[in-house]
C-alpha cells in the first residue's frame, strides 16, 4: 500500500528579526523528531526592508538554501505564488498592516503576539480574513506545546476539583536603563512596555485554566482590574498587574466557575523560577519558568479534606528538538490542509478576548499610544 504523503505548507517570512530567526529554525526541524508525520514545512520566501538582510537571514537560518527567495520588500512575499502562509515577526504596531496586506493577497496568516495593537484592529483583520476565506491565527505558541496540552488534561480530568485562583507572572530584565529608547520594549511607537510584549503569556495560562475550563462555558471574565507603573524613560508600562474574575452570570447560569486570575509582567526584573501556580479545590499545579515554553510542571494533591497537607505530588518533564515554536506551525498546516479558518486551540475568540482585556488594562493604567499608532480605533 502506498504511504500517505504529508501535507506541505509553504511559508513566506516577514522580517528578519530575532523571533523570525527562531521560528524559521524551528520550521526546519524534521517534524518526525516530535512524532509528527502528517505535515511538513517548507520556507519558500523571506521578506525584509533590505534584500541584503533577507539574503543573510537565509544564510544564517536556512543554510543558504537557494530555493528560498530573498526579497527586499514585504510586498513581494505577499505576491509570491509559491507562498501559502505568511509568518509575521515585525514589532507589535506593524502586525495590523502586515497581516492586512497578507490577507488581501489571500494568504493564510500566523501573526506574532500581541496580534494587534488593539481590539478594533483585530476585528478589522478578522473581517478581512473571513471575506478572503483564509486562515488567521495569533502565534501564541505556548498553547500548542505538549506541556500545555498535558496541564489541561490533568486540570480537567476531575481529581483536582474546581480551579480557585491562578497566579502567573512573566518578567524579563531588558536592561532598560542601558538600551536605546528606540528599542521595541521601550518605544511607544512600537507598542513598548510589559503588557503588550509579556502580558500575552500570563494571559494564555488564565485562558487555558479558567476561560476554557468546562465549568466556565467560555464565559468572558465578569470583571477586570488593572494597574500600571510607567517608566519615566519613555512613559511605557514598566510593570503591569491585572486580575480577571470569572463568576456565574446569574445564580441559575450554566457557567458555574468562580475563580480569579492574578496576572503580572515586568520589564526590569528577571523571571521568577515558578511562573504559574494554579490552585484547585483539591491540589495545585505549579509550572516552571519560562512560562512561554516551560519544560516541567508539578501537580500536588491534597490529603482528602485538608488543603494544608500534600498527600502526593508528581513532576512531569518535557523535551523535544527545537525551541517549541514548531507545534503552532503544525497546527497552522493542519488547519490549512483541512480548510479551517481558525484553530480550535487558539481561535479568534481568544485573541479577541486578549485584545479586549488589554485595551481595558491600558485604559485603567492610563497607557495611550502616540497618535497614529492605532490604525483602527
Ligand atoms: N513568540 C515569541 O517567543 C516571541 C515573540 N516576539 C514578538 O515578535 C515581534 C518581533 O520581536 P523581535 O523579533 O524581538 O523584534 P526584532 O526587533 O528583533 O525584529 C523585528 C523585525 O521587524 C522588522 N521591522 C519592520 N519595521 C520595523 C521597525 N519600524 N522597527 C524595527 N523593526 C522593524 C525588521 O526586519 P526587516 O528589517 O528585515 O524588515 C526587524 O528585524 C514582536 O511583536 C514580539 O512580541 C518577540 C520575541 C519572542
Ligand atoms: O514573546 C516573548 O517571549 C520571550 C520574551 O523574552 C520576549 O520579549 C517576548 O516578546
Amino acid at each position: 500500500m502506498a504511504a500517505i504523503q504529508p501535507f506541505v505548507l509553504r511559508w513566506g517570512i516577514i522580517s528578519t528579526g530575532g523571533i523570525a530567526s527562531a521560528f524559521v529554525k524551528d520550521l526546519l526541524v524534521d517534524p518526525k523528531t516530535r512524532a509528527v508525520h502528517d505535515v511538513v514545512h517548507k520556507v519558500t520566501a523571506v521578506g525584509s526592508r533590505s534584500v541584503e538582510k533577507a539574503q543573510s537571514f537565509i544564510g544564517e537560518n536556512a543554510g543558504g538554501d537557494k530555493s528560498i527567495k530573498a526579497y527586499g520588500t514585504y510586498g513581494e512575499v505577499y505576491a509570491d505564488k509559491n507562498v501559502d502562509a505568511i509568518y509575521i515577526g515585525t514589532p507589535h504596531t506593524y502586525h495590523y498592516i502586515n497581516a492586512l496586506d497578507s490577507l488581501k493577497a489571500k494568504k493564510h496568516v500566523l501573526c506574532e503576539k500581541p496580534v494587534t495593537s488593539n481590539a478594533a484592529e483585530l476585528r478589522s483583520l478578522l473581517a478581512t480574513a473571513k471575506e478572503q476565506g483564509v486562515f488567521f491565527m495569533e502565534a501564541l505558541w505556548t498553547r500548542f506545546q505538549p506541556l500545555a496540552l498535558e496541564v489541561k488534561r490533568i486540570a480537567e480530568e476531575g481529581s483536582l476539583g474546581q480551579p480557585v485562583v491562578l497566579h502567573a507572572d512573566l518578567s524579563g530584565d531588558f536592561d532598560i536603563y542601558n538600551i536605546p529608547k528606540t528599542h521595541r520594549i521601550l518605544d511607544p511607537d512600537l507598542g513598548g512596555g510589559a503588557l503588550l510584549d509579556l502580558g500575552p503569556y500570563p494571559f494564555i495560562w488564565a485562558v487555558l485554566a479558567l476561560y476554557e475550563h468546562p465549568s466556565n462555558k467560555l464565559a468572558k471574565p465578569s470583571n477586570t482590574i488593572a494597574s500600571m507603573v510607567k517608566t519615566p524613560l519613555t512613559g511605557v508600562d514598566r510593570s503591569t498587574a491585572f486580575t480577571l474574575t470569572f463568576s456565574p452570570s446569574s445564580p441559575s447560569a450554566s457557567n458555574t466557575l468562580a475563580a480569579q486570575a492574578i496576572l503580572s509582567c515586568n520589564i526590569n526584573v528577571a523571571a521568577y523560577p515558578t511562573g504559574v501556580v494554579i490552585r484547585y479545590e483539591r491540589g495545585n499545579i505549579s509550572i516552571a519558568a519560562p512560562i512561554y515554553c516551560p519544560k516541567s510542571f508539578t501537580v500536588q494533591y491534597y490529603e482528602p479534606g485538608k488543603s494544608s497537607t500534600i498527600a502526593r505530588e508528581e513532576t512531569k518533564h518535557f523535551d523535544y528538538v527545537g525551541r517549541g515554536m514548531h507545534f503552532q506551525a503544525d497546527e497552522v498546516a493542519r488547519c490549512v490542509r483541512d480548510g479551517k479558518s481558525e484553530s480550535e486551540l487558539w481561535g479568534h475568540d481568544k485573541s479577541l478576548l486578549e485584545m479586549d482585556v488589554f485595551d481595558e488594562v491600558r485604559r485603567q493604567g492610563g497607557y495611550k499610544f502616540p497618535p497614529g499608532v492605532e490604525k483602527v480605533v
